[in-house]
């Protein structure tokens, strides 16, 4: 089943004299279960797309369609029962949560608004989700400044997932880790995806993290789709020149690292 399909999508910015068009006609469709990566640099467009499919932003032209309804011109208040069906992780953990209340209070309110349990199993069930992602419970009681970008970047996967998501963006989530902390995450996001049938946007700059979680990848540049398939083929067998040079930054990367 399709799960988001957008069509003819444009956002474009105006900024001083001159127009930015960071989002400029893309076309896709991702189906329930499959992780696709969205993989292009800084500034092609990536972060923009993602605000869009979940219409945390407006796009200024083209449709976008959730579970097969078209939701580009729904209200906040059509879009409020979507809201929990479709989140988003962002690349700094520091702000995802507010640094004034402790973690636990952020996640059960969170769970309460969007009523996925009964109120009175809101606490254990959040504690079974911390479990879950390796979590010791305790870090509920503490506020965000007193945990690493690893515990913080887990809680906010939790966040995400107590609300039962079906569609999950992930914008450059682990850029800001430590690679063994990526490495972690990742293997995180896998077994989660799995265990939820979560279908995933992967968000990110690097298409060697990419190929690690996603079993399909779209290419941007400059606000287009230039390539998009099954990952191992395009990684291995790239037919884009701007995908080469994605590729061969990070074989040479791995070469310098390695001598
Ligand atoms: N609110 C905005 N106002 C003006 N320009 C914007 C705005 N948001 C994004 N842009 C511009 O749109 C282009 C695409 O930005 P976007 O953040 O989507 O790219 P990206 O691929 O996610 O890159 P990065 O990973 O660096 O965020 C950039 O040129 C950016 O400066």
């Amino acid at each position: 089943m399709e799960k988001i399909r957008v069509r003819n999508l444009k956002k474009y910015f105006k900024v001083g004299g001159g127009l930015i068009k960071a989002v400029d006609g893309v076309d896709f469709s991702i189906n329930e279960g499959e992780v696709y990566a969205l993989v292009g640099e800084s500034g092609s467009g990536k972060s923009t797309l993602g605000k869009l499919i979940l219409k945390l932003i407006e796009p200024d032209e083209g449709e976008i369609f959730f579970n097969g309804i078209n939701i580009t011109r729904f209200s906040k208040e059509q879009m409020r029962p979507l809201r929990r069906k479709m989140q988003m992780i962002f690349q700094d953990p520091f702000t995802t949560f507010n640094p004034i209340y402790k973690i636990g209070n952020q996640i059960f309110e969170s769970v309460k608004f969007h009523k996925v349990v009964e109120h009175s199993f809101v606490e254990d069930y959040v504690v079974q989700l911390m479990r879950f992602v390796a979590l010791h419970p305790d870090i509920l009681k503490k506020y965000p400044s007193q945990l690493s970008g690893g515990q913080l970047q887990r809680c906010a996967i939790v966040r995400a997932i107590s609300l039962k998501p079906e569609f999950l963006i992930c914008d450059e989530i682990v850029s800001a880790l430590d690679v063994s902390i990526q490495v972690q995450i990742i293997e995180l996001l896998k077994a989660l995806k799995s265990e939820l049938n979560l279908t995933v946007l992967f968000i990110t700059h690097d298409i060697g993290v990419a190929r690690r979680i996603a079993d399909k990848v779209f290419v941007m540049r400059a606000g287009k789709i230039v390539e998009s398939g099954i990952i191992e083929k395009i990684f291995y067998n790239p037919e884009h020149e701007y995908t080469k040079r994605l590729i061969s930054s990070v074989l040479s990367i791995k070469t310098q690292g390695e001598n």
